[in-house]
């Protein structure tokens, strides 16, 4: 195994890194679902047993809650937490006004009750998550198993009016079968390409029967993190609309980069 990082991974582990920086004492915290998410939870973790901080976490996945407990972290429902003080998620794109794209790891649903639920969002990323405008990754809505093939075609019908080529909705897979997320449900990918109005089209498409939720967190993070394979990061603070950089030092995460393996 070796003990240098990768410069993507250095990338999520110093922006996971900076983001635990606002994370204090007796904090209810949502915690993210995907690879960059999964840094915090180990960055979290080793300040409980190194530090003795003392966080309760939301998780929003089973896959995000079976590493939380792992790492020490308590875990807990958000029906117990009830309200959160902050939550730290990745994303699969950020625009300039940190509007998003999730799902890309199929836990939207959870992840957009959680970051609602919380007085500040923070979102962890690399740069190649930061886009002019939103729509080359494709975006992800989750539906219902029942008639998913009507809601299929209404959503097609929906975007249709977006001028968009070729095969619009797929359904997401999982080996031979549809994928299912935590809540039994199914995702429908929606591949625009570019999404000039996230704000309307998120809530056009939660009008259609048979959908849950879709990908796009309008309005809802704060600030995102973004980090670089040479230890930098930036920090981008929507409320008072400022940026700042700075350096994370990296002391060889040894004993959380062996978790990786
Ligand atoms: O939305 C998500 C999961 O549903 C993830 O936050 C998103 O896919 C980013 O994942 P990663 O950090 O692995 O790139």
């Amino acid at each position: 195994m070796s003990a240098t990082l990768s410069a993507i991974d250095t990338a999520k582990f110093v922006a996971a890194k900076q983001a635990c920086t606002y994370v204090e004492d007796g904090m209810r915290l949502g915690l993210g679902t995907g690879s960059t998410a999964a840094w915090l939870v180990r960055c979290l973790g080793e300040m409980v047993e190194q530090d003795g901080l003392r966080i309760t976490g939301v998780p929003t996945s089973t896959r995000t809650a079976e590493l939380a407990r792992q790492a020490g972290i308590e875990v807990v429902s958000l029906d117990e937490a009830r309200w959160l003080d902050l939550t730290i998620d990745g994303a699969d794109e950020f625009d300039g006004e940190l509007n998003l794209i999730k799902g890309g790891g199929g836990a939207l649903l959870q992840e957009k009750i959680v970051a609602t639920a919380s007085d500040r969002m923070i979102v962890i990323a690399d740069a190649t998550k930061k886009v002019e405008t939103l729509g080359a990754f494709p975006l992800p809505v989750e539906v219902i198993p029942f008639g998913w093939q009507t809601t299929k075609a209404l959503l097609e019908e929906t975007v249709a009016s977006l001028d968009v080529m070729g095969e619009t909705v797929t359904l997401r897979m999982d080996g031979g079968d549809p994928y299912v997320t935590d809540e039994g449900n199914h995702i429908l990918d929606l591949h625009l390409g570019r999404i000039g109005n996230p704000r309307q089209l998120a809530l056009v498409l939660n009008q259609v029967p048979g959908v849950v939720e879709n990908g796009l967190f309008i309005d809802i993070c704060d600030i995102v993190i973004v980090g670089s394979g040479d230890g930098s990061v930036s920090v981008t603070d929507i409320n008072d609309g400022t940026t700042r950089t700075g350096r994370i030092e990296i002391d060889e995460p040894a004993n959380l980069f062996s978790e990786l393996d």
